[in-house]
């Protein structure tokens, strides 16, 4: 992506300070990236502290040569840095996470709930555990390092506020930890836009469709392969989103051309969400018993 550079004004977030949760791969890198090629200091964190080493010396690394191959000032970057190691599910190392940022940055402006996850598993399978590891890791999660960045600095300064969901509309089909979860931070959101705005603070998701990238496929298997040969034809763009569509509609959330957004939800699926997608197959047709009158012809 040697010749990516941002649709936005290259000082948007000068003298900002962001935390992006997940930040060494996938989605969560492409938006550390933006908002660094932005001006921004962006502290990335997740629990594998030496993929997040990795990807800051990369990602500043390709800042610079996109700021030179685009002939931009190389006093304009920002950068991105690496927190402490940290599970959003435990608090106490999310309290730690957001302390270090705000006493080694001194504030902490812009935070993007990026990280989560899930595993594929009907829901006849699925234990409690299971369940529940999804649902602390994405609904509990999010919520812990929101309520650490409104107490120790959001609360007194303003911010703003992005979390990543999912495309679950039409429910998940074999997420149904995951599916609960997203529906639970799209409220969550709805809730903290009313009670944090007499704080200054912002707060919206951006909801992707299916967006490829490496590290997220991996996680799957085979079952990954099922969404590039069956979900692929039906998708009515016929493609996956980049990573770089979904760090736009963030940046954008996160920035003052936004100013009377919160509490929404930004889809970015490419009208995914209005289209049947074949997430699973049904193919008992006596499943529904008639009542009343139905016509041959009205029925498989
Ligand atoms: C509009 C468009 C619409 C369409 C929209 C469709 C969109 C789909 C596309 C979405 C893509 C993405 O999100 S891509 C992003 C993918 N990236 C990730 O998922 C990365 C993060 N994920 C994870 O870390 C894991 O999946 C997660 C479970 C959340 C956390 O893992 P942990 O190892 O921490 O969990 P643990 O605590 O060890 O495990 C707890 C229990 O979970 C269960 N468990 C864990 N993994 C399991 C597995 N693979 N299969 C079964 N069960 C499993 C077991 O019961 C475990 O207990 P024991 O048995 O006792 O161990
Ligand atoms: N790719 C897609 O199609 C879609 C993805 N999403 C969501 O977007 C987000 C990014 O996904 P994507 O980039 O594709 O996949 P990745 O697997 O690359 O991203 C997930 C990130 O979350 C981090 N993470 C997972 N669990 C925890 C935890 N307990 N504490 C801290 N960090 C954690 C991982 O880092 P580490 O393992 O080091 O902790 C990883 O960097 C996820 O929430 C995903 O569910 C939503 C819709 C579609």
């Amino acid at each position: 992506m040697s010749s990516w550079q941002s649709v936005f004004h290259p000082t948007l977030f000068t003298n900002k300070v962001a935390l992006v949760t997940g930040g060494g791969s996938g989605i969560g890198r492409a938006i550390s990236k933006e908002l660094a090629s932005l001006g921004a200091t962006v502290v990335i964190a997740s629990r594998d502290r030496e993929k997040c080493l990795q990807a800051a010396r990369e990602i500043n690394d390709e800042i610079t040569l996109c700021c030179s191959r685009h002939g931009r000032k190389l006093e304009d970057r920002g950068r991105v840095v690496v927190g402490p190691s940290t599970s959003i599910r435990d608090e106490e190392e999310v309290q730690n996470l957001i302390h270090h940022t705000i006493e080694k940055y001194k504030s902490l402006n812009l935070l993007v709930n990026n990280a989560g996850g899930q595993f594929v598993c009907a829901a006849e399978e699925l234990s409690s555990k299971g369940f529940q590891a999804v649902v602390q890791t994405n609904l509990t999660g999010t919520f812990h390092v929101c309520r650490a960045a409104y107490e120790q600095y959001m609360r007194d300064h303003g911010g703003n506020i992005v979390n990543i969901t999912l495309g679950n509309r039409n429910g998940m089909p074999n997420m149904i930890h995951s599916g609960a979860a997203r529906a639970g931070i799209e409220n969550m959101t709805i809730t903290l836009s009313q009670e944090w705005m007499e704080s200054g603070v912002r707060i919206n998701c951006v909801r992707p469709g299916i967006v490829w990238t490496d590290s997220g496929f991996e996680n799957y298997g085979p079952a990954g392969d099922l969404f590039v040969e069956k979900i692929l034809p039906s998708l009515p763009a016929k493609r996956f989103a980049s990573p770089e569509e979904i760090s736009s509609a963030v940046c954008w959330l996160l920035s003052e051309g936004s100013s009377y957004v919160t509490g929404s939800v930004v889809s970015v699926d490419g009208g995914s969400a209005f289209h049947f997608l074949p997430l699973i197959d049904i193919e008992d047709t006596n499943h529904l018993p008639v009542y009343g009158v139905l016509p041959r012809k009205a029925k498989l």
